[in-house]
């Protein structure tokens, strides 16, 4: 985010499905909070406000098998223009560090590869929902397309899978391959952690990348 007026950072988790962002973010909370000397804030995508969180129940009803790929598309950045203006932008004026699980990384991910929308369509209309705003940081867990859905397979019943979970596997290659555009554009906004380590040791090399870009801060 670069708006002069916004004290706090943005940060974002992205991967694919079963990465473990929930799990880092978790871990995460605890040891930021340890040193943290500014609120931290933790939200998600699609959702962080109630209205958010209605479209988002639209969004991943497996039942909703009719949804049209750039109808789904408007809803995700519907949903996020939601949530910037009612839960993100206050935030960061107030000087919080805000920790959000996806943003439009997973749009441009999940709508323009997996859907095949392309890349410039999901662009337009994220440019449209965000003003253009992008985070300060983004911690890109890194795992391959069957790795997550083994994962999630393993650890999730049938009924918990949402409608993007039991997609097929070309659909998630594709998610994967967007993912790996989008950090060979953004290198220096991207910041990679192998998401086949021990959920601690990811999240220890988390706060080492968070607190050496934000050192102002930490105590
Ligand atoms: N580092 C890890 N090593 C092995 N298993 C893990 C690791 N992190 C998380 N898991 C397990 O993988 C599954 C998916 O983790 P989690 O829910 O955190 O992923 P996620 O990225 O939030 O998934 P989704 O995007 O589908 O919500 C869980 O059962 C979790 O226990
Ligand atoms: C923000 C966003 C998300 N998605 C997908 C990614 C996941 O499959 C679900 C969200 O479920 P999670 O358990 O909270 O990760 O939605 C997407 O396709 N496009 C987006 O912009």
């Amino acid at each position: 985010m670069d708006s002069e007026q916004l004290l706090g950072k943005f940060i974002t988790v992205e991967g694919p499905d079963g990465a473990g962002k929930t799990t880092l973010i978790n871990g995460l909370t605890a040891k930021l909070e340890a040193s943290l000397k500014v609120p931290l804030v933790l939200t998600r995508e699609p959702g962080g406000d109630p209205i958010a969180e209605q479209i988002r129940r639209i969004i991943l009803d497996p039942a909703n098998t009719a949804l049209d790929p750039r109808a789904e598309a408007l809803l995700y950045a519907a949903s996020r223009r939601q949530h910037l203006i009612h839960t993100v932008l206050p935030a960061l004026t107030a000087g919080h560090l805000v920790l959000c699980d996806r943003f439009v990384d997973s749009s441009i991910a999940y709508q323009g590869y997996g859907r095949e929308i392309g890349e410039a369509g999901i662009l337009a209309i994220n440019e449209f929902a965000t003003d253009g705003r992008q985070p300060d940081l983004t911690l890109y867990l890194d795992i391959t397309a069957e790795e997550g859905i083994r994962r999630i397979q393993a650890n999730r019943s049938e009924a918990d899978q949402n409608r993007l979970d039991v997609e097929t596997i070309d659909f998630h290659q594709r998610v994967h391959q967007g993912y790996q555009v989008l950090r060979e554009q953004y290198p220096d906004r991207i910041q990679v952690i192998d998401a086949t380590q021990s959920p601690e040791a990811m999240q220890d090399e988390a706060l080492r990348i968070v607190q050496s870009h934000f050192p102002q801060f930490f105590a």
